[in-house]
């Protein structure tokens, strides 16, 4: 198993957000995690990733292929994301380092995880902005991040995730602020990608839309529980729990 969360919780001082989240994604599974605004979809992969927000903590375990992340050093995480663990999230804008040309940052992810010399990551990183479809990417590789638009920054993110071939990789609500037909090519793009290496994927979103493209489990949480799991098409079209039939009802999923 990839991944493995079991009896994850999380809590701020004695509240508790999460409560013994258990869960797993194989390798090359696509799980989609869903449910409302606030159901504690982003403090689970926060936890799983070692990035919980301060004065945020988490018990429970969670292992990515057989070690255990929880209770790790900052220095054993920081050595496992962007290597086996990596991630995209909504904002990339956030994520990327607006002083820094885009391929510099591609080839600098490149490095710190492997032998590679400056010039063959940076021969990579131009590889790797072509295999997600940016045009020109040589010429593309020397520009800022804000000379970029949205959806293109989204791919250099989506670049730098998979430039060391993780196991595990998470996706927070990826496209939600991309335009429709953005969204399509970069839900093709990490469908690929993930494809192409045999990566776990762990897919945040509250699109019903979106996880019917692009998973092939569900996992649906509600108030910082799990409520529900199951193949996407008998959780989208026969949900057991009147939370999930809720959350159908208020999509405008046309297979629901
Ligand atoms: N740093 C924090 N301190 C205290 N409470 C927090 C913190 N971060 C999140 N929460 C609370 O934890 C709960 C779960 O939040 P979380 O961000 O995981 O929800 P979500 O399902 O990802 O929502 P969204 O879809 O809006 O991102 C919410 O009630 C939120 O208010």
């Amino acid at each position: 198993m990839t991944l493995e969360v079991a009896q994850l919780s999380v809590f701020t001082g004695a509240r508790q957000l999460v409560h013994d989240v258990s869960f797993e994604v194989g390798r090359g599974e696509r799980v989609g995690l869903i449910g409302e605004s606030g159901s504690g979809k982003s403090l689970t992969a926060s936890a799983v990733m070692g990035l919980l927000p301060e004065g945020l903590r988490a018990t429970g375990s969670a292992k990515l292929t057989g070690t255990e992340l929880l209770g790790a050093s900052e220095r054993e995480l920081s050595g496992r994301r962007g290597r086996d663990l990596a991630m995209v999230f909504q904002e990339p804008m956030t994520a990327l380092n607006p002083l820094m040309r885009v391929g510099r940052q591609v080839a600098e992810s490149i490095r710190l995880h492997g032998d590679k010399s400056r010039r063959a990551a940076q021969r990579a990183a131009v590889a790797l902005l072509d295999a997600v479809k940016l045009p020109d990417p040589e010429q593309l590789a020397r520009a800022y991040p804000h000379q970029l638009s949205g959806g293109q920054r989204q791919r250099v993110m989506l670049a730098i995730a998979l430039a060391n071939d993780p196991a595990l990789l998470i996706c927070d609500e990826p496209t939600t602020a991309l335009d429709v037909t953005v969204q399509a090519q970069v839900l093709d793009l990490i469908l690929a990608g993930v494809a192409e290496r045999d990566t776990a994927l762990l897919f945040i979103t509250h699109d019903l839309a979106v996880v019917a493209k692009v998973c092939t489990r569900v996992l649906v949480m509600h108030e910082g529980r799990m409520v529900e799991e199951g193949s996407t098409s008998d959780v989208l079209t026969r949900p057991a729990h009147d939370y999930t039939r809720k959350l159908l009802a208020a999509s405008d999923l046309e297979a629901a």
